[in-house]
């Protein structure tokens, strides 16, 4: 298999650090350059505790003029997760993208500026296989149970809520069901969002504590029954086979997936 030379933004972030470690232990990958925010020109084995040698870069620009990558791994925050992705197809680099918090709005523009470029991109809400699963068994069960809310449960370090699993689990939910409010027409809320957000009549509860890393239970209720899909993420390492299966189909494509769902049968 021919080398795919990559680029991460993000590698001292939590899921960078995982992201690191998988490329530098695939064969067929090479660590040409991260991007980071500090740290300029430093080797990153001397930033922190890593073997690679990659050099770490603050401007991205220079960092794709002088690495030449083929893809950039996007794991940072939302504001700077778009400006890298904006930049990466403008520099005809294919991104990965991890980082969760786009808007719609975010998205289009993407989907346009990769049709214009006539190159791949991926963005994946969710990286973990088991993920994917939960939110295709959800789509399944909201032909059957139209009343459903979303739990999604996440370590207190994280920048976004709703997260982007939960949102895009409301969004594939709401493909098959359509519309619809639940509840009580004449439910109150008597403390402000106590019945989470709502997308398109799904509510959806963002809870953050320490201890958790990435968890989400998707409700469903009916006459006389419920049925609970759950999936749970113990560690970061649970979302590198879906890293490497991106960075590999990516070679391969030249629309926006958002989704993993979209890339496996
Ligand atoms: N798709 C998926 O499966 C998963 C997605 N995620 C998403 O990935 C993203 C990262 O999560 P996580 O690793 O937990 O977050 P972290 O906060 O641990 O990591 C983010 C990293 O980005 C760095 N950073 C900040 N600004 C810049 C910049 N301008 N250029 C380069 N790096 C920068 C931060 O540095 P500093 O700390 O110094 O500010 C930090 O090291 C989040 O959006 C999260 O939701 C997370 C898990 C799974
Ligand atoms: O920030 C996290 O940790 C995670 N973010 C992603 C999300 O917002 O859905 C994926 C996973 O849930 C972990």
């Amino acid at each position: 298999m021919e080398t795919i030379k990559i680029v991460i933004a993000g590698p001292r972030g939590r899921m960078g650090r995982e992201a690191v470690k998988l490329v530098e232990e695939t064969e067929h990958f090479s660590l040409v350059g991260v991007i980071d925010h500090k740290f300029e020109g430093q080797k990153l084995s001397k930033a922190d505790d890593f073997k690679s040698n990659a050099i770490i870069y603050t401007d991205i620009e220079k960092c794709f003029s002088e690495t030449k990558p083929d893809v950039l791994i996007d794991l940072t925050t939302p504001e700077i997760g778009k400006i890298h992705t904006k930049k990466a197809l403008e520099y005809g680099v294919r991104p990965v993208v991890g980082t969760t918090g786009f808007s719609d709005a975010d998205l289009k523009e993407l989907e346009e500026l990769t049709e214009d470029r006539g190159i791949g991109a991926i963005i994946a809400p969710n990286f973990a296989i088991g993920a994917i699963l939960m939110m295709k068994f959800s789509q399944m069960a909201a032909k059957y149970f139209s009343d459903v809310e979303i739990l999604e449960m996440h370590h207190d370090q994280k920048l976004d809520a709703p997260s982007g699993t939960g949102l895009k689990t409301a969004e594939m939910i709401s493909a098959v069901r359509g519309a619809k409010e639940q509840g009580h027409p004449d439910e109150k809320e008597t403390l402000a969002g106590a019945r989470g957000a709502n997308y398109q009549g799904i509510h959806v509860h963002s809870i953050r504590l320490p201890g958790l890393v990435a968890h989400q239970e998707v409700l469903f209720g009916g006459d006389g029954q419920t049925l609970s899909i759950r999936h749970d993420s113990f560690n970061r390492a649970s979302f590198m086979s879906g890293v490497k299966l991106c960075v590999e189909q990516i070679m391969n494509l030249d629309v926006l997936v958002y989704g993993l769902e979209n890339l496996i049968d």
